[in-house]
């Protein structure tokens, strides 16, 4: 076997690792028997540079111990010189072995270290990822069976496929050959962490073959652990546990129930635990020390157990069930800077040995009082004590001081109802590597005993079994074999190693053979001890019995093994779960985002070209609308302006606007006044039905308008765009119109309809035509006559006539009075003329009036149109004397009364213009709600069109983003995840 060589536990099964120097210091090798040591002195063949270049703690050759209890060695005992050599190679071959272990043991530790920075790390991003820019997909809810576009992400992608027998298919990448004894091992997960590959055969029958067998059996069983871990069909660390309601028999119906984001939210809180996991993983593999926990029945001799390891009386022992503290033995040297004394740890702090606030000192002598008042204390709050003392024995033979690992020996109170819970949680923590059960050989097993073996057992798989008081039994093989049958039971396991496992030993012979209590203070170290730094003079009472040194030197193997299978495996097997679970859920998001991708992309192909022809129609028909709308409500405004001009001038001409409104008969002389009346009705009902016309005309042109609005929506709206289901009514349109109360809604002033003295006699228009002798009038004049001139201008008249006979009178009007006064004045001149002027005078004003009143049923209906036309055509100038037409609707609102003579009017549009005005008005207005319908529509399809764009382009940049990110993650969990599985657990 040459140094190179990989460490085999089966090597040491059955010897001991107890033989270790004390460290560089003492760079000896230990032999613990003066003959061996002799023969290793004189040989010259141990060199102090040997053990300088391994280890701070290095080992030395076995104790006289080992060599008796070695089959091997009992063979060699009392041998020859060449005995002695062999012996003396063999040693060395296993120290050289050790320290290979050690450093594979280091170099596992340091990798496992680094994988699980790596993990946490990865944890951490994936968590910052889930929350910031990627809802992290859980698999079940994509691996559903009813989706069939989204293949479920094979589990096992990095696992060996495994046929019928358990062959491994080709093309496996899994480099861990896999065989039926894995199929086994696979459903006893808990227990490989704690797995103890010793074997009982291999312990007894130290043979070559047999050594190799059982490496091959450890390497497969480490392989099996590995790939265990390795092999899950599901997720397991990162599990969600959904347990809820109805689905709760279905998790994954219950993850399709929930939101992404809840079910992304619950994976958050898994990475979280698990990274707080990492790290008490990370500080439990880099911690140095071992707990080896001291539990049992009450009184078994736990306490006389624990003193025996120690050869020292520390614990209190009696007869009676005594001790009430969970008691941790610690190594002053180490740990305390070499002072002996016990911290008593103040209840609810957090120990810590540089912080003197979490505990209170105490000595040695004090764990006593400590314990008897500890006695009806709660054991839930039984006292937490650090015990640090001096092993004064040397490192080959100590366990607290074995040169290579801190152990801690805790001594626990005695299981009872009360106890047993507190000391079962307590041998459940992780930091207890091994489990020291004893027993009384007097008693076996009680229900508690039983009770806390049987769960320990499923936690731990091996238990260390002390069968104490052994000394008191008379029937040894009987009690032996029923000892360890009840084992079988509780721990097969341990049964299966039970030459390693159990002992069935007299603690009390090792105290000095005191077996029925020792009188000795406590903490007083045994005779032929002395205190720390002396060199070790074993006497002869405090040299264990072969049986005891025989235990003390399995247990020393038990703890050291333990002591890497508990601290690293967990955290190996712990990491390629997670790991698997990270390279899961990266494979299923990776798939997941190529899918969005795909997806994406796919639709944006569609959803571009959707949004730029959707944009373009909206552009092309804002235009359109605009022309429809501007072009239609032109044609109404110009017809309605025609067609109401026309009306106003026949109207001026005496006729009526519509031919279905005809005058009314003329009622004579004396019915004049009503006669106008009843013209100016007939007039405005003319105007309303020329109105009429023109709406009609109006509704037409908006109906043909509402129209072309709706085929432009059906030629360029969206297909997908609901149309509008909204129906025309041309029939609402001007049910209002200008002025309520005024006259047929023509927006003119009632007194319209009034028939006034002019309408008779337009006598303004007779002197018109006497002085210009045309029919015309000068309208922008007379527009701006007021009521008083027209009122002055047939007074004149009449009193002109009256002057003309009395040639005499008055001032009259203006410029047709002194074109009278001109004429007459060339008349008078005249002889012939002056002497027929009366007689002339007076017959031609008589044919006037004559003429005047046989022509009042023609000339009322046409003084009332001028007069109309006049007040319809609106005023033309600001500021200047309001006319009759400021009764018009519009302009008593804004005309003073009529004694303001003087107001700044705005210039009042025509009766035409006003009804052109209102039904253009009315008529864009329309069409605006039928354009504004067809508006609001395209802006809904282009926001959903713009949003789908938006949306697709954020799925496709964080899916580009995903895949990247998921990509990286995969390949360094995949490297990490290569890196443990490599990681080699002796
Ligand atoms: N004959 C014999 N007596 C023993 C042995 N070990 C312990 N005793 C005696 O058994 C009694 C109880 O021993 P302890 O060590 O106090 O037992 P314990 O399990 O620590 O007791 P509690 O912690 O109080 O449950 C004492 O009187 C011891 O002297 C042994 O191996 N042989």
């Amino acid at each position: 076997m040459g140094s190179q060589q990989y460490y085999r536990p089966n090597a040491f099964a059955g010897r001991s690792f107890s033989s270790y120097t004390a460290g560089p210091s003492t760079p000896t090798i230990g032999l613990s028997s003066a003959a061996t040591q002799g023969t290793a002195s004189a040989s010259g063949t141990a060199t102090p540079d040997y053990f300088q270049h391994a280890h701070s703690r290095s080992h030395s050759l076995p104790s006289s111990a080992d060599v008796v209890s070695s089959p091997v060695a009992e063979g060699w005992k009392g041998g020859s010189g060449v005995v002695a050599e062999v012996d003396e190679e063999s040693q060395r071959e296993k120290v050289a072995a050790m320290e290979e272990h050690q450093r594979r043991f280091a170099e596992a530790r340091d990798g496992l270290i680094a994988a699980i920075d790596d993990t946490s790390e990865v944890l951490t991003s994936l968590r910052q990822f889930n929350g910031e820019r990627w809802i992290v997909h859980y698999p079940a809810i994509d691996r559903r069976p009813d989706n069939p576009e989204r293949p479920s992400p094979r589990r096992a992608q990095s696992v060996a496929p495994r046929k019928e027998g358990g062959k491994v298919e080709e093309g496996s990448v899994h480099a861990t050959p896999l065989h039926p004894g894995m199929m086994r091992c696979s459903t006893e997960a808990p227990h490989h962490s704690n797995s103890m590959p010793v074997s009982p055969t291999q312990c007894a029958t130290p043979n070559t073959i047999q050594e190799e067998e059982g490496e091959t059996r450890e390497q497969e069983h480490h392989a099996s652990a590995v790939a265990t871990a390795d092999d899950q069909s599901e997720m397991s660390v990162l599990r969600l546990d959904l347990k809820l309601g109805a689905a709760g028999n279905n998790p994954q119906a219950l993850v399709r129930s929930l939101e992404k984001s809840s079910v992304a939210q619950l994976l958050d809180e898994r990475m979280t635990s698990s990274i707080r996991q990492l790290d008490s993983l990370r500080e439990r593999i880099s911690d140095t020390q071992s707990k080896v926990l001291v539990t049992g029945d009450l009184n078994a001799g736990k306490s006389t157990f624990v003193n025996a390891l120690m050869r020292r009386k520390l614990m209190p022992v009696d007869q009676q069930p005594c001790t009430t503290v969970f008691c941790e033995v610690l190594d002053a040297e180490q740990i305390n800077e070499g002072r002996e004394e016990v911290h008593k740890i103040n209840p609810g702090m957090s120990y810590d040995v540089q912080n003197a606030n979490t505990y209170t000192r105490h000595t040695l002598e004090d764990v006593e009082g400590i314990v008897a008042e500890a006695e009806d204390v709660d054991p839930q709050d039984a006292p937490l004590l650090k015990c640090y003392c001096h092993d004064t024995r040397s490192t080959q033979e100590s366990l607290l001081r074995n040169g290579i690992v801190d152990i801690a020996l805790i001594d626990a109170p005695g299981l009872n109802r009360d106890s047993l819970k507190t000391t079962a949680l307590f041998a459940r923590q992780e930091q207890i590597d091994v489990v020291v059960f004893v027993v009384s050989a007097e008693n076996h097993f009680t229900l508690s005993a039983k009770e806390f073996l049987w769960n320990a057992s499923n936690d731990k798989a091996y238990i260390f079994i002390v069968v104490n008081k052994f000394d008191q039994i008379r029937n040894k093989e009987k009690c032996r074999r029923l000892v360890l049958e009840q084992i079988k039971q509780l721990s097969p396991r341990t049964y299966e190693d039970a030459e390693e496992l159990v002992h069935f030993v007299d603690s009390s012979r090792v105290m000095g053979g005191e077996s029925e209590g020792d009188s000795s203070p406590i903490g007083t170290p045994m005779e032929g001890q002395k205190v720390a730094g002396d060199t070790l003079a074993t006497s002869a009472t405090a040299t264990a019995a072969p049986s005891f040194s025989q235990l003390e030197a399995c247990l020393r193997d038990f703890v050291l093994q333990r002591r890497e299978k508990s601290k690293l495996m967990p955290a190996q097997t712990y990491l390629l779960r997670l790991l698997s679970d990270i390279d899961f859920l990266a494979s299923t998001n990776l798939q997941v985002a190529n899918g969005e991708l795909e997806e994406a992309r796919r639709l944006l192909e569609a959803a571009r070209p959707a949004l730029a022809k959707c944009q373009a129609a909206h552009a092309k028909m804002e235009h359109l609308l605009e022309g429809e709308e501007d072009t239609v409500t032109a044609n109404v405004a110009k017809d309605a302006q025609e067609k109401l001009s026309g009306a106003v001038e026949l109207i001026a001409q005496g006729r009526t606007a519509s031919p279905s409104v005809t005058l009314p008969a003329y009622p004579g002389f004396f019915g004049a006044l009503d006669y106008a009346a009843e013209v100016r009705d007939a007039f405005l009902r003319s105007l309303a039905m020329a109105v009429g016309e023109a709406e009609e005309v109006a509704r037409g042109a908006t109906t043909q308008g509402v129209a072309r609005i709706r085929e432009m929506g059906e030629a360029h709206l969206p297909t997908d765009v609901e149309r509008s289901g909204r129906v025309f009514f041309p029939e609402k349109m001007f049910t209002k119109r200008l002025a309520r109360g005024s006259v047929a809604g023509l927006g003119l002033g009632a007194d319209i309809t009034e028939a006034r003295m002019s309408d008779v006699f337009d006598l303004p228009h007779y002197i018109h035509i006497v002085t210009k002798g045309d029919g015309e009038e000068d309208d922008v004049k007379d527009s701006k006559r007021t009521v008083e001139e027209e009122v002055g201008l047939i007074s004149g008249l009449s009193l002109g006539v009256g002057a003309l006979t009395l040639f005499g009178g008055k001032a009259y009007g203006a410029k047709s009075a002194l074109g009278a006064i001109l004429n007459f004045s060339n008349l008078v001149a005249n002889p012939t003329v002056r002497k027929w002027a009366p007689t002339v005078v007076a017959v031609a004003t008589a044919g006037f009036v004559v003429y005047v009143i046989h022509d009042l049923p023609n000339s009322i209906p046409r003084n009332v149109g001028r007069s109309m036309k006049k007040e319809l055509a609106g005023s033309v100038a600001s500021g200047g004397k309001k006319g009759v037409s400021s009764t018009t609707n519009r302009q008593a609102l804004t005309v003073a009364p009529s004694s303001a003579l003087t107001v700044a009017s705005p210039p009042l549009p025509s009766f035409s213009t006003q009804h052109s005005e209102r039904l253009s008005r009315e008529v864009r207005k329309v069409l605006r709600m039928a354009g504004w319908d067809l508006q609001e529509r395209f802006r809904v399809a282009l926001a959903e069109r713009k949003g789908q764009v938006d949306r697709l382009e954020g799925q496709e940049r964080r899916s580009v983003e995903a895949i990247e990110w998921f990509g990286i993650t995969g390949e360094k969990v995949r490297v990490v995840r290569g890196r443990v599985r490599e990681v080699r657990i002796a």
